[in-house]
């Protein structure tokens, strides 16, 4: 898989989510990114049902719990086919153990393990956040960066931050390590909740693997052309 935009479902209502992706052209193979707000109303079989049509999905659940319910957990996610999945890194690196755990021993034999995503600090979380609220003595970049070992030692496949943290660490990881980005904002539109953004096109100069864009798109007055625009915006220097 190359360099995906994985588009965030984030929606209260399935008809909703339907009628928008119905909007979109080249459905087949578009990467999706389902959470919690969906899979906790529709379970699975949302996933199943996208999955039938031929998306790439991203199960973004970010589990956070006890290695034990983790790893039982990821062994149930497993079986649903997804491209990836989440945890929250701050759970430890035995979580993060114990989810890959899970997600090799639920995967269906001849099926592709799920790549296992560990989310650094949220996007929406800001330096001062993490001072004020999260008694974090380190600065953003350095708490991501050390959560993005944690995770890569404890069999990880890639790590969830923001566009703006990625160039500064990538040399110290592996390859195929993945640095999967939300955060993504055009240049005239609003943050939001985001509070560490970046355009497209500077997620893919500093070095993002794939990056996940929702209201940018799902909320546009033309998701098409959104979609298209930020797409370009994504993969402009693709032929260099
Ligand atoms: O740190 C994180 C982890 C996950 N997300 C998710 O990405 C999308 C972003 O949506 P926008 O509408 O483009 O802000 C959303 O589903 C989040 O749950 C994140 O933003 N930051």
């Amino acid at each position: 898989m190359n360099k995906p935009l994985f588009i965030a479902l984030d929606y209260d209502d399935q008809e909703k989510m339907w009628l928008f992706l119905n909007q979109l052209k080249d459905k087949q193979g578009l990467h999706v990114k389902l959470g919690m707000e969906m899979f906790y109303q529709y379970g699975p079989e949302i996933v199943r049902d996208l999955s039938a049509k031929g998306y790439q999905i991203f199960l973004d659940l970010k589990l956070h719990d006890i290695p034990n319910t983790v790893k039982r957990t990821a062994h149930q996610l497993a079986a649903l086919g997804v491209y990836c999945t989440t945890v929250h890194a701050l759970g430890g690196k035995q979580m993060i153990q114990a989810a890959k755990e899970g997600l090799i021993e639920g995967t269906p034999a001849g099926k592709p393990v799920p790549k296992l995503l560990a989310v650094t600090e949220l996007t929406s979380i800001s330096e001062e956040v993490l001072k004020n609220e999260q008694h974090c003595s380190l600065s953003l970049a350095d708490e991501v960066k050390s959560l993005a070992h944690q995770a890569q030692e404890a069999g990880a496949d890639g790590i969830i931050c923001s566009p703006l943290e990625v160039k500064a660490m990538k040399n110290e990881f592996s390859d195929d390590f993945m640095f999967v980005t939300p955060g993504i904002r055009p240049k005239s539109y609003q943050k939001d909740d985001q509070a560490r953004v970046a355009t497209p096109a500077e997620a893919r100069e500093n070095g993002s693997t794939a990056i996940v864009v929702g209201r940018p798109i799902t909320q546009a007055a033309d998701p098409q052309q959104a979609y298209e625009e930020i797409f370009k915006d994504w993969s402009k220097n693709d032929a260099k």
